[in-house]
């Protein structure tokens, strides 16, 4: 029987620990608080980052909301980030991507201070995730390892495929899966669009991590018997439903169930988690700031 990983499931239970020590920095005088940043018009960002508010809201955090024309100068979303750094009442702030093309996105990065950047994307937060020293891991591929975890999939000794290499996702991912631990420990190949037998590599590995952002790019026939599956993929696609629209992944979900031993679903999969770990990170953060010991792993 193939497993469905319950991510709406996993992303509760971590709300729940979440909430819990949102509690205990409340008793110590530290109320979390999270801005988002949108400078876009792309519908689907500003589905995310209303989530993320809601999402806050049911933890306790507080949330504070900033958006920008998109065709505003650059300056205007730096200087932003620039005053969000300096409030006290803002414990982590998030640029939700991507920005206009006008932008400098490194900029942007750069500007987050590192000790306020929730996403994990500054170079010193990455430099730190690389270095086995993380201090904010990037929310998707933490909230994928909370998944294999919850789910009991051993990653020790696994052969791990993550298809994609981007900053966000499949870059971390691969970084995480590497690590000296108990959650890491898999023998982890990158792949991306030069990769020249994605098949090869895809058939013998026991877990797949696909992010390529192409609707149901792997599909069963591709897959090793048993092999556990996350699809990172949220994709927009045409269809008669009341949205327009029905997001589907990057993996033929019912090809892929049939021949997988545990699968995540799109959607209710690996989105409640990356939004579940943001929360997780804020909390984190407001600890470091204030000095407030926050128990959370
Ligand atoms: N569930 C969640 O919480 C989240 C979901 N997403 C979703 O995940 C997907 C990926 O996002 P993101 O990582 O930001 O995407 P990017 O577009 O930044 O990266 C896509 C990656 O896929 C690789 N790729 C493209 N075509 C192929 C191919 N034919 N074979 C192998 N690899 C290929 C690209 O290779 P190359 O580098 O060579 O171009 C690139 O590394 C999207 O659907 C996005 O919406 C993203 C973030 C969070
Ligand atoms: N600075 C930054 N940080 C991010 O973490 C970030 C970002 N920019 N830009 C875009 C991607 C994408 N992303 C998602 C988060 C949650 C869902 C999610 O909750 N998905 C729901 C469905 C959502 C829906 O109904 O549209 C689900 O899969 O069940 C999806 C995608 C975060 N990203």
């Amino acid at each position: 029987m193939t497993e469905i990983i319950d991510g709406e499931a996993v992303a509760a239970d971590v709300r729940d620990a979440v909430s819990e020590e949102v509690s205990r920095l409340s008793d110590a005088g530290v109320e979390p608080g999270l801005a988002t940043v949108l400078m876009s018009d792309d519908p689907a960002s500003e589905t995310y980052v209303s989530m993320k508010q809601r999402d806050c809201e049911e933890v306790g955090i507080e949330s504070f909301h900033v958006e920008i024309d998109a065709d505003a100068p650059a300056e205007e979303l730096y200087e932003t980030v620039d005053d969000l750094n300096e409030r006290d009442d803002v414990h982590g702030v998030l640029v939700q991507m991507p920005v206009p093309d006008h932008v400098d996105k490194r900029t942007v990065l750069r500007r987050i201070a590192p000790e306020k950047d929730v996403d994990g994307f500054h170079p010193e937060n990455v430099g730190r995730l690389v270095a086995g020293d993380a201090r904010f891991k990037p929310c998707t591929p933490h909230g994928v390892q909370k998944l294999l975890d919850a789910y009991d999939v051993e990653t020790e000794g696994a052969d791990a495929v993550v298809v994609g290499r981007s900053d966000i996702v499949g870059k971390p991912m691969a970084n995480l899966l590497i690590q000296k631990s108990p959650t890491g420990n898999a023998t982890t190949t990158v792949c991306h669009s030069r990769t020249e037998d994605l098949e090869g590599k895809l058939a013998d590995a026991d877990i797949v991590v696909v992010a390529a952002g192409i609707p149901e790019f792997v599909d069963g026939s591709m897959l090793k018997p048993g092999a556990t599956v996350i699809d990172v993929g949220i994709n927009r696609v045409d269809a008669d439903t009341e949205k327009g629209y029905e997001l589907v992944g990057d993996v033929d979900y019912e090809s892929a169930a049939d021949v997988a031993g545990a699968i995540t679903p799109v959607p209710g999969g690996v989105g409640p988690m990356t939004r579940a770990m943001l929360l997780f990170n804020t909390v984190r953060a407001a600890g470091i700031q204030h000095d407030v010991a926050v128990d959370l792993d």
